[in-house]
């Protein structure tokens, strides 16, 4: 999958507020390069410590700090770069001074990604008891309750750092009790499934349209042996698939969600739950709607900034 880098060249007490910006338009991450960060430079010898580093020769030391955030191939970078411009420039309204707030764009290639990624992830805890760990840090579980799921993210969406899939997790902890039978549509880093199976869900099908996710997942789920037995497979969303599943779950945009609706409604018996996540406040109305159309009822409803989660079930003759 490809990467574009979003880069927003601001001022260190904007650098949060442009960091907000920017997850809210679905990145899967954000990279802070901040002056702050290299106030020390000047008062250590770094010839001596093995590097070679000429403080001035760093662009962002004069200009404030960079905030840089990924998004995956499945946003379209070139619609939502004016809209981050615009939100940017809004800070000033809370007295924030943002200039010179440059928002440039760079394709970022497979192999940089993945290495500058490692630099900034780190344990991040979802819920109570869940937290998301990447593949290389040694994390012990605070306490017993504390499920791990380990994650190398690769190349594939789904680090857990993103508000849709927390709100995700959140859902799949309302919903699974124990023993169910679940796909996870648009798998990603399987993340989902991961999370599912440590909350104790029986057998899981897991799919993705995209190849590359498809092999990051099955690399993930080796990395958590309670989630050894999913099944991945590349699927455009559930066409062709059969066999009833009690819970279908899919973080994936409000326009994927659309045709998705009539094909989780005939996989799913009666009481089964449908999770739907990656729908943007202003697509929300118009994607509860389609579910009710199709006959579910929306039992519940999250949001995390501007995202929202939906959980829907299929309702019994009694209702
Ligand atoms: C927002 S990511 C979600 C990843 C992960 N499930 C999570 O919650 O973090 C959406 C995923 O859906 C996949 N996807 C997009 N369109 C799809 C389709 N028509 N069928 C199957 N997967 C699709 C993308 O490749 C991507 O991996």
């Amino acid at each position: 999958m490809d990467w574009t880098a979003v880069t927003v060249t601001t001022t260190n007490e904007a650098v949060e507020a442009v960091s907000n910006i920017l997850m809210e338009h679905g990145a899967s991450g954000v990279q802070i390069d901040d002056e702050k960060d290299y106030e020390q430079l000047s008062q250590v010898d770094w010839a001596q410590q093995g590097e070679i580093l000429n403080v001035d020769e760093i662009p962002h030391v004069q200009s404030g700090a960079k905030v840089t955030a990924y998004f995956p191939a499945t946003i379209y970078v070139p619609e939502i770069v004016p809209e981050i411009k615009r939100q940017v420039d809004g800070l000033t309204a809370f007295n924030l001074e943002v200039a010179p707030a440059e928002v440039t764009t760079n394709k970022v290639d497979e192999a940089n990604w993945a290495t500058e990624w490692q630099k900034y992830y780190h344990p991040v805890q979802v819920t109570r008891f869940l937290t998301v760990v990447p593949s290389w840090e040694d994390y012990q579980p605070q306490n017993s309750d504390e499920c791990i799921v380990k994650l190398d993210p690769g190349m594939a969406f789904g680090t857990g750092t993103h508000p849709t899939t927390k709100l995700s997790m959140q859902a799949l902890e309302l919903v699974v009790h124990g023993g169910e039978r679940l796909i996870d549509v648009g798998t990603g880093s399987g993340v989902l499934s991961i999370t599912a199976k440590q909350l104790g869900a029986g057998s899981i099908r897991a799919y993705d349209l995209d190849q590359v996710a498809v092999d990051s997942a099955k690399k993930n789920l080796a990395l958590n042996p309670v989630a050894a037995d999913v099944k991945v497979a590349a699927n455009n969303l559930l066409e062709g698939i059969s066999g009833e599943a009690d819970i279908i779950v899919a973080n994936i945009l409000a326009e994927v969600i659309i045709p998705l609706i009539p094909q989780a409604w005939g996989l799913l018996p009666v009481h089964g739950y449908f999770i739907t996540s990656g729908i943007i406040s202003e697509k929300v109305d118009q994607i509860l709607d389609a579910q009710r159309k199709q006959g579910f009822k929306i039992r519940q409803t999250l949001k995390m900034g501007d995202w929202y989660g939906v959980i829907a079930q299929k309702p019994g003759d009694d209702e």
